[in-house]
């Protein structure tokens, strides 16, 4: 059995990841961490009773072999240097963490020899969708990106936005998007800029988590476009990151890199 630890078990995917490790033969639960919690009973959250409930990182100590975390970002990158010190197996689906705090990780995790995934998607869609975008991105380089969130995301833009922003950014040639003269008569209309590509949130309720890509060429246009109806649809790319964690020896960031 390979023993795992679920940070942010009470938020919407720590709670699916919870429920995620009881259905999935050869994993087990032996800790969840969330702050501010009312109980550390692990009956009042419906888990086995050998549960270890943690409020802080400083209370963990934990024989858990992965780390499933699906918390704040501006918890993240704490909580990942935690589990690499500790020898725990990162599995990150919480966004926000930033490109050096990435390139620490991945050097900590490589000194330990350490396997890990950072994955701002598991989302099988979700994963094609930058795929594909970074593809056609060569053809198009004229590009903006639409993300559209549930309004109780914290973080904007997105990490898959952000993400399929930087994979875009590395296949296209540098170049001058929309009117050089142009002015914005309302404060932030053309949305955020990552290196001339331009990224709009949209935070509502009923969405759960969409995305399109928007090329433009002459006379045609190309969107690519993939939709979360469900949190349930992420659960089978932390599954595969549950089970290719422990064979690699590096912090990968991206599913599509262990599929
Ligand atoms: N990679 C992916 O496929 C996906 C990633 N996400 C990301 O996962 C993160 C969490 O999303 P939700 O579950 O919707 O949020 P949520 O707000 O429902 O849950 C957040 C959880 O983190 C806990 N928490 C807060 N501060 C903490 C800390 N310092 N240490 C440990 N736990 C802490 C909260 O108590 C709660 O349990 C977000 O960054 C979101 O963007 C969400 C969906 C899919
Ligand atoms: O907060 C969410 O819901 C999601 N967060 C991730 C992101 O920021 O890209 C993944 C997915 O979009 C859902």
């Amino acid at each position: 059995m390979t023993k795992v630890i679920v940070a942010g078990f009470t938020g919407s995917m720590g709670d699916k990841a919870v429920h995620l490790i009881a259905d999935t033969a050869g994993f087990e639960l032996t800790a969840v961490f969330a702050p501010n919690l009312a109980s550390t009973n692990p009956a009042d959250y419906g888990l086995a009773a050998d549960v270890q409930v943690f409020q802080s990182l400083a209370e963990i100590n934990t024989d858990a072999e992965i780390w499933i975390d699906f918390t704040l970002p501006s918890a993240v990158y704490a909580n990942t240097k935690f589990a690499i010190e500790h020898d725990i197996s990162p599995v990150i689906g919480t966004t926000g963490l930033t490109d050096s705090q990435v390139a620490e990780l991945q050097k900590s995790a490589a000194e330990k020899k350490l396997g890990g995934i950072i994955a701002p998607n598991f989302g099988m869609s979700a994963v094609l969708l930058m795929k594909f975008a970074k593809e056609a991105a060569q053809y198009f380089p004229d590009v903006e990106i639409i993300e559209m969130h549930h309004d109780h995301k914290k973080d904007a833009p997105s990490g898959t936005a952000l993400s399929t922003a930087k994979m875009i950014n590395e296949v296209r040639e540098p170049h001058q998007q929309g009117n050089p003269e142009e002015t914005e008569t309302l404060a932030n209309v053309r949305g955020g800029d990552y290196h001339g590509i331009h990224i709009h949130s949209v935070r509502l309720p009923g969405y759960v988590a969409h995305e399109q890509v928007l090329f433009g060429g002459v006379g045609e246009a190309l969107t690519i476009r993939q939709d979360s109806f469900d949190r349930g649809s992420f659960m089978s790319g932390v599954e595969v990151a549950l089970t290719k964690v422990k064979k690699i020896n590096e912090l990968v960031v991206g599913l599509e890199n262990v599929l």
